[in-house]
């Protein structure tokens, strides 16, 4: 069974619609991600599933309810906002407590106590939000939010506010809790490395329609288009040529995988990820008779265990590969390591796997 189904939805504040027909399905118990730039109508979905903004036509339906003609608090979608909105003047009990007035007291207790477990928030039930960190206090959002049992759980970029770190602890406890509880959940985020790590479905919003959603790693090594493609990772795009499962462009003649079932030939645009680029010292020994195309650097920048190299090939287009950091480099200039390329340093280019190709009506 879907746990959520979205069909035909569209919605908006009183001026043309901000959502525009959309159709989404997410498996029982998984975790999607919604991820697309500001704007796109991220939290607008979110406010239509809880039910705090009306839809103008369409249906939703989580775990085989129909939703979308209940009022809030008859859905069962728990939100975790942004900033928490915790209750200020209850402590963190009577926050995770809230939604839970049909139970007997002790099973509250039981419940909140189960929940604060959960979430590592045991011992801090006595404590006022004001005595929380921001983690902590997310924490506490996602268990008031879990406590009733939601057929569905909407989380509007709970760890925008925090620090790295934290972001990358509470993102991994959050998705332990949800498959423990087996709870389906959306996650909003602007994030791309976060929704592709977190999210068994990444859903990708553009201007209020959904562009394309499957796994991650089908959105990351398939998008849909080149737009799609350069918003989900980094990405090379050149123009080429296509022509019996390959095309023909700046970096050579190169084995294409076409979208939408055959390859397109003619005028195409192809699309490449930066580490399928092998960069290596323009001097080596060509690996074919024709030699290896080459490309003239025009910047680096240190990320840490890799550099960032963009650089122009002879006909004048944009690539970019990262260059394992080799520590010897920099200890040894002259030696017998390779040295980090610099601005102008030429460089012999391989170019690993199938180029994607798109035909030139695919939205760029
Ligand atoms: N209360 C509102 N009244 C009128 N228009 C709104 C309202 N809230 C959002 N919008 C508009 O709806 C569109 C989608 O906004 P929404 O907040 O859903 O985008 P988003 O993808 O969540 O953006 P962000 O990532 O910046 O939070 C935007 O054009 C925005 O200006």
């Amino acid at each position: 069974m879907s746990a959520l189904l979205v069909r035909g939805l569209s919605a908006g504040y009183g001026g043309p619609p901000v959502l525009r027909s959309i159709d989404l399905t997410v498996a029982d118990g998984a975790l999607a991600c919604l991820l697309g730039p500001s704007g796109s109508g991220k939290s607008t979905l979110l406010r239509c599933l809880a039910g705090l903004l009306p839809t103008e036509s369409g249906t939703v339906m989580a775990g085989g309810r129909r939703l979308d003609d209940l009022p809030p608090e008859r859905r069962r979608v728990g939100l975790v906002p942004q900033d928490a909105a915790l209750f200020t003047h209850l402590d963190v009990e009577r926050n995770v407590g809230y939604g839970l007035n049909r139970l007997s007291r002790p099973e509250r207790r039981d419940r909140v106590a189960e929940l604060l477990e959960l979430t590592g928030l045991t011992g801090l039930q006595r404590r006022m939000p004001y005595e929380l960190s921001g983690g902590q206090q997310q924490r506490v959002a996602l268990a008031r939010a879990l406590a009733p049992r939601p057929e569905l759980l909407l989380l509007d970029e709970p760890f925008s506010g925090l620090d790295p770190q934290l972001r990358v602890e509470l993102r991994d406890q959050v998705r332990a809790v949800l498959t423990e509880l087996r709870t389906t959940a959306l996650l909003v985020s602007h994030d791309r490395d976060e929704a592709l790590s977190t999210a068994d479905q990444v859903v990708v919003m553009r201007e209020g329609e959904i562009r394309q959603a499957g796994t991650p790693v089908e959105i990351y090594r398939y998008p849909a288009d080149p737009w799609t493609g350069r918003f989900v990772g980094d990405a090379i795009i050149l123009s080429g040529v296509a022509d019996d499962a390959h095309v023909r462009c700046a970096l050579g003649r190169l084995p294409a995988v076409g979208d939408h079932g055959g390859p397109p030939s003619g005028p195409v645009t192809v699309l490449l990820r930066p580490e399928q680029l092998r960069l290596r010292p323009a001097t080596s020994a060509p690996v074919s008779t024709r030699g290896p195309v080459e490309v003239t650097v025009t910047a680096v920048a240190y990320r840490g265990r890799d550099w960032r190299i963009d650089a122009l090939t002879d006909s004048g287009e944009s690539v970019l590969a990262w260059w394992l950091d080799d520590p010897d480099a920099a200890d040894d200039p002259g030696g017998t390591s390779t040295p980090t390329p610099v601005p102008g340093t030429r460089l012999a280019v391989d170019v690993s796997g199938p180029a994607l190709i798109f035909a030139p009506r695919s939205s760029s």
